[in-house]
């Protein structure tokens, strides 16, 4: 579990407010960690290890081990027992469902005890409304992380539609920011919408806003923290192949240190110019 004030505390210590995806698709890996007994653990491993210094949090996204079956999920679960207790663990799922079925996903992403992964956050879809939502948020503690304004080009179909609210996306915040348990609610902005951050501020001026998009869908970090960036930094940049797929050789780990050191110079800089070190 990890509150407000320390994943604060954590950026200013770290000066650097990166999410690392740990999106691990089998085809990608160097091919010699197949010697090994689970090559995708053994590749989160070493990314761990070379990068933990450099972020505050890791956000494996679950398509990347379903996709694998119960090898898949081992992958999971290892994954997540190696994280380091300092840094949000997100699970990147997008679940949303009626209430009875979302009770079962929270258990399996937040319940260790009972599936073996307890993760400090989970990203969920709001398109089902409160009563999908309000099971993560019984959680006392734990972050939910409600899609807002997503980075895909397909963003445009629903989340800019007009309602008596503004856009969809502003409509979601408004009303999301409504439920008990608030406090723990973060959104997705995807990086690829700068230019929207100003009007999300003004409806989640304090909530910590995870945003994907940087590296390999080509968001502009700057740009990000010009208009989204609060007192209290209040951004997760997530960057997942730019990362981990620096190399594809026996030095993949230390190629995926030095483009993690890249993004976390350029936020200590966007930190210093806001006045948040
Ligand atoms: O919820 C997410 O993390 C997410 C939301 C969004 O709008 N766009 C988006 O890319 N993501 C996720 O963020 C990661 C981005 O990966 P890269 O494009 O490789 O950095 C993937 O795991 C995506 O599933």
């Amino acid at each position: 579990m990890l509150s407000r004030l320390q994943l604060i505390d954590q950026i200013k210590r770290k000066k650097t407010f990166l999410c690392i995806g740990l999106d691990p698709d089998i085809q990608k890996i160097p091919a010699f960690l197949q010697q090994y007994a689970d090559p995708v653990f053994e590749f989160n491993k070493r990314i761990i290890d070379a990068t933990k210094d450099l972020c505050v949090a890791y956000k494996p996204n679950a398509a990347f081990y379903e996709s694998r079956g119960i090898k898949g999920l081992q992958s999971l679960i290892d994954t997540y027992k190696y994280l380091p207790k300092e840094c949000l663990s997100i699970i990147d799922a997008k679940r949303g469902d009626i209430g009875n079925t979302s009770d079962q996903y929270a258990q399996a992403f937040f319940n260790e005890e009972a599936s073996g992964m307890g993760f400090d956050a989970i990203t969920v879809t709001p398109y089902m409304g409160n009563d999908s939502v309000t099971p993560y948020l019984k959680y006392e503690g734990k972050w939910v992380i409600i899609l807002a304004l997503t980075s895909s080009a397909g963003s445009k179909d629903f989340q800019y539609l007009t309602t008596e609210h503004g856009h969809l996306y502003e409509a979601v915040i408004q009303k999301a920011n409504t439920w008990a348990g608030a406090d723990r609610i973060m959104y997705v902005v995807g990086a690829t919408k700068s230019e929207e951050f100003t009007s999300i501020r003004k409806f989640a001026p304090d909530n910590f806003l995870l945003v994907p998009g940087v590296g390999a869908q080509g968001g502009s970090l700057e740009d990000v923290c010009k208009y989204g960036m609060t007192k209290d930094c209040g951004l997760l940049v997530n960057s997942s192949r730019g990362i981990i797929y620096a190399s594809n050789g026996e030095d993949f780990a230390d190629a995926a240190r030095s483009e993690a050191q890249k993004l976390q110079l350029q936020m200590q800089e966007e930190l210093e110019k806001a006045g948040v070190i």
